[in-house]
């Protein structure tokens, strides 16, 4: 295995918080690697610097070997990287499959994406249709995106990210104010794709990180504690003591 994404010595501050401390964390190709922390952790922190959305003050993110430390957030996208759920705005009035396939349109490089009325998106319309068929929305596809559940709209999301085509998948939060059942659907999904895509999973349910990792590391004060597998999180007692223990 290769690593598609190398994070090293990465620092970032907020006046005397160090949010991002002497951070090292590598996805490799294929691998779904998850990131766990106690509230302020410093999780958000460090998606925003793999998007692009924050500049580190020092240390170097690489993806597929080539230093990205500097680079926008378009050019990043354009190079492989989609990160869902923020970044995403699914438009309530327009069909599930409109908004996928204006997803798709996005893709291809039309910067205005509004321009164009929906009904001339004929050509990416089974395009979307396969992606909606791949997170079990198929049936859902000329409803309203309005009508369907909030786990339904993350389904809807993760399309939305599989149609970006992207070599890496940053997934922030996905379980996210899921009920049980949608959860259970969620960690289906996921176990779907895992393996196709590599993956840089941050969440909060235990049990969905647990079930799909291959590899765990554990975030506290900006700083990785731990990285293994889900077996070994279980069983290093810095993590029980910083982190697991309080559950
Ligand atoms: N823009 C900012 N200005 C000042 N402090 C910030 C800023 N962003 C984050 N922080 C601080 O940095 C630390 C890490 O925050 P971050 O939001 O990355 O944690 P998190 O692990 O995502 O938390 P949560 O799980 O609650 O979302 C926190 O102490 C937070 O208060």
């Amino acid at each position: 295995m290769s690593a598609v994404l190398e994070i090293s010595g990465l620092n970032k501050s907020f006046g005397g918080i160090k949010a991002t401390d002497d951070l090292n964390l590598s996805v490799e190709t294929g691998e779904l690697h998850a990131v766990i922390g106690p509230n302020g952790a410093g999780k958000t922190t460090l998606i925003s610097q793999l998007t692009g959305m924050q500049k580190p003050d020092s240390g170097r993110i690489r993806f597929k070997g080539r230093d990205i430390t500097g680079m926008a957030p378009y050019a990043r996208a354009h190079l492989g990287i989609a990160r869902s759920f923020q970044i995403t705005s699914l438009i309530l009035e327009m069909s599930v499959l409109d908004n996928i396939a204006l997803a798709l349109q996005a893709r291809e490089g039309h910067s205005f994406r509004f321009i164009r009325p929906a009904h001339s998106l004929t050509h990416l319309r089974s395009e979307a249709l396969a992606l909606l068929d791949r997170v079990g929305l198929a049936d859902k596809a000329e409803q309203p995106t309005v009508a369907l559940s909030h786990g339904e709209h993350r389904h809807m999301e993760i399309a939305i990210a599989l149609g970006a085509q992207a070599e890496l998948m940053l997934l922030d939060e996905p379980m996210a104010g899921l009920g049980i059942e949608e959860s259970a659907q969620m960690v289906e999904l996921l176990r779907d794709i895992k393996g196709k895509h590599s993956i840089l999973l941050i969440e909060h349910d235990m049990d969905a990180v647990f079930a799909l990792a291959d590899r765990i590391s554990v975030l506290v004060y900006g700083h990785i504690i731990a990285t293994g597998t889900p077996d070994e999180i279980r069983g290093n007692e810095a993590v029980q003591h910083a982190y697991l223990g309080e559950e």
